[in-house]
Formats: structure tokens, sequence, C-alpha cells
């Protein structure tokens, strides 16, 4: 399947896993639209892109995915820049147990409200040509840990509402592929946070045990991950995939029993 000529959305764009799925997708000739709330490296992202790329093939909007009107803003200037929507992948994350109630926002509730976004700007219920999706959550949600309560919670549910989704968009003929990706620890700054209070709060106490995790289960660098999502827009054939990034197993997909009649 090629990608050439499609248009992609990215949250989080600018850095880290966002930063190697945009680059992976330029290099198969998609249009990309960069979302980042830190303006500094979206527009070195998007300087650097354009340098590789040529002028054209990317945008970059400072956008928190948190406010709502922001975000609806950001898409809708994605199709009246390129013309279309294809790729959506809501990526933006943050780790912060102090401040609990934004990591929901962030990691949850943005990505919701950007799965119904891309449904307006995709889905054939609103007259469009179709698409995919994919959200970002975390081998934190099958292997839990007492160092990130709430961070775990929100990455159990970008599970559970990527699953429900895809069925709806599967019964409701959307023509959108609706797929999760759960990468284990990947080096980005993010898992770097994990040793910070200010993060962490009082569960910066259990930073040794998460530490020996890290060294038992082994970091994965950010291209891996791209490449997975990769193959989630490419085989066609996936929708409600929970599709898992691991140093032992590399790309792989969780299997669930099937529900009992
Ligand atoms: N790094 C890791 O070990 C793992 C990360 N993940 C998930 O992968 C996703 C990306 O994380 P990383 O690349 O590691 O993090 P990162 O911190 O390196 O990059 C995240 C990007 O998102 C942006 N961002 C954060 N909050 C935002 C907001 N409210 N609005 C717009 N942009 C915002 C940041 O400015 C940054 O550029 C997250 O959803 C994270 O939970 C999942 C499993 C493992
Ligand atoms: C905030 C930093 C990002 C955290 C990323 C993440 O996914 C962490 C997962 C760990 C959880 O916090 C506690 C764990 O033990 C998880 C281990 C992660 C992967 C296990 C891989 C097992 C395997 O290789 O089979």
């Amino acid at each position: 399947m090629s990608l050439n000529g499609m248009v992609a959305l990215v949250t989080g764009g600018a850095q880290g896993i966002g930063r190697a799925v945009v680059h992976s997708l330029m290099q198969s000739s998609v249009k990309v639209a960069i979302l980042d709330m830190n303006q500094s490296c979206g527009e070195k992202c998007k300087e650097e892109l354009d340098l590789e790329f040529g002028e054209g093939n990317c945008t970059f909007a400072v956008c928190d995915v948190s406010n709502g009107d922001a975000l609806r803003d950001a898409f809708q200037r994605t199709v009246d820049t390129f013309g279309q929507l294809d790729i959506v992948i809501n990526n933006a994350g943050i780790n912060n147990e102090k401040n609990w109630g934004k990591t929901i926002e962030v990691n949850l509730t943005s990505v919701i409200r950007g799965t119904y976004l891309a449904l307006e700007h995709m889905s054939r219920e609103h007259g469009k040509g179709g698409g995919i999706i994919i959200n970002v959550s975390s081998m934190a949600a099958f292997f839990h840990s007492p160092h990130q309560p709430v961070y775990t919670a929100t990455k159990h549910g970008v599970i559970g509402f990527t699953r429900a989704m895809a069925d709806a968009s599967a019964e409701g003929n959307y023509g959108v592929r609706i797929n999760v990706v759960c990468p284990a620890f990947v080096n980005t700054a993010l898992l770097r946070s994990v040793e910070r209070e200010d993060n962490m709060g009082k569960f910066v106490k259990f930073k040794d045990d998460f530490k020996s995790r890290m060294d038992k289960f082994g970091i994965l660098e950010p291209s891996l991950i791209a490449e997975g999502m990769i193959r989630l827009i490419k085989d066609t054939s996936l929708n409600g995939a929970v599709m898992k990034i691991t140093s032992s197993k590399g790309i792989h997909f969780h299997t669930y029993e099937p529900m009992s009649a």
C-alpha cells in the first residue's frame, strides 16, 4: 500500500515518538501536520524537515491538545492547507502524577477528542472518504507499577476506547480503521521524567524499582515505534488491533479471548 500523497496529522509530533513517526511518514511521501505545545521544538523540527524533504511537505502549529477549540482549529487548518486528511496519530502524552488531572486531560480526554475530530474529517458518516487513526497507549496497560497509577489508568483507557471505537467504525461503516500501539520503555524525554519529583510527586520514591524494570526490559528507540505505526497504516486488514512493542518480542499483537455469546 503506497502512502504517497496522503495527509497525516500527528499530535506531539515535535519530539520523541511523534517526531520519529513524522519522519517515517514523510519518507513515504506523506504530507504531515505537526501539532505540539512546544513552539521552539516544533519550529526546529519543521526547519529540519523542510531541509530534508523540501518546503511545503509539513506544517507546524502550536497546539495544546487539551484545549478543545485549539485542537478543532488545528484539524480544520490542516484540511484547509492540504485539502484532505487520511491519517491521524493521537500521540501527545505526559507523565505527571502530581498534576494527575492534566495527565487524564492530555493522555485520555484529548485522545478521545482527537479521535472524534478525526472522524469528522474522515468518516463516511460525515460524507468523507475514510482513513486511519492510531492512538498511543503503553505497555503500562499490561504491566502496571506503583510508580505511575494515573498514567497507567489513562493508558488502559486508551485501549478500551480505541477497541470500542474500532467496532463502532466497522458496524457503522465509517470507512476508518482505528488501532492502538503500546510501546514499552522508549528513549525519550518522557521516560526521563520518571526520576523527577515534579512529575512523580510522592511516587518518586519508587523510581529505583522503575529503573530496575527499565534495566530488565530494555529501552527501545523511537524509530521502532514509528515502524510499528507505519505497519498499522499499511496493513488494511487491521482494525481494533492492539500492537505491543517490546525489547523481548519486538512488534507483536495482543490477543483477546473472543466475547462469549
Ligand atoms: N517514552 C516511553 O517510554 C513511552 C511513551 N509512550 C507514549 O508515547 C507518546 C509520546 O511520548 P514520548 O515521545 O515518549 O514523549 P516526549 O515527551 O518525548 O514527546 C511528547 C511530545 O508531546 C508534546 N506534548 C505534551 N503534552 C502536549 C499537549 N498537551 N499538547 C500538545 N503537545 C503536547 C511534547 O511537547 C512533546 O513534544 C505518549 O503518549 C506516551 O505516553 C508509551 C509508552 C512508552
Ligand atoms: C512515563 C514513562 C513511560 C512509561 C512507559 C511504559 O510503558 C512503562 C511500562 C512499565 C510499567 O510502568 C511498569 C512495568 O513493568 C512496565 C514494563 C514495560 C514493558 C514490559 C515489557 C515486558 C516484555 O518485554 O515482555
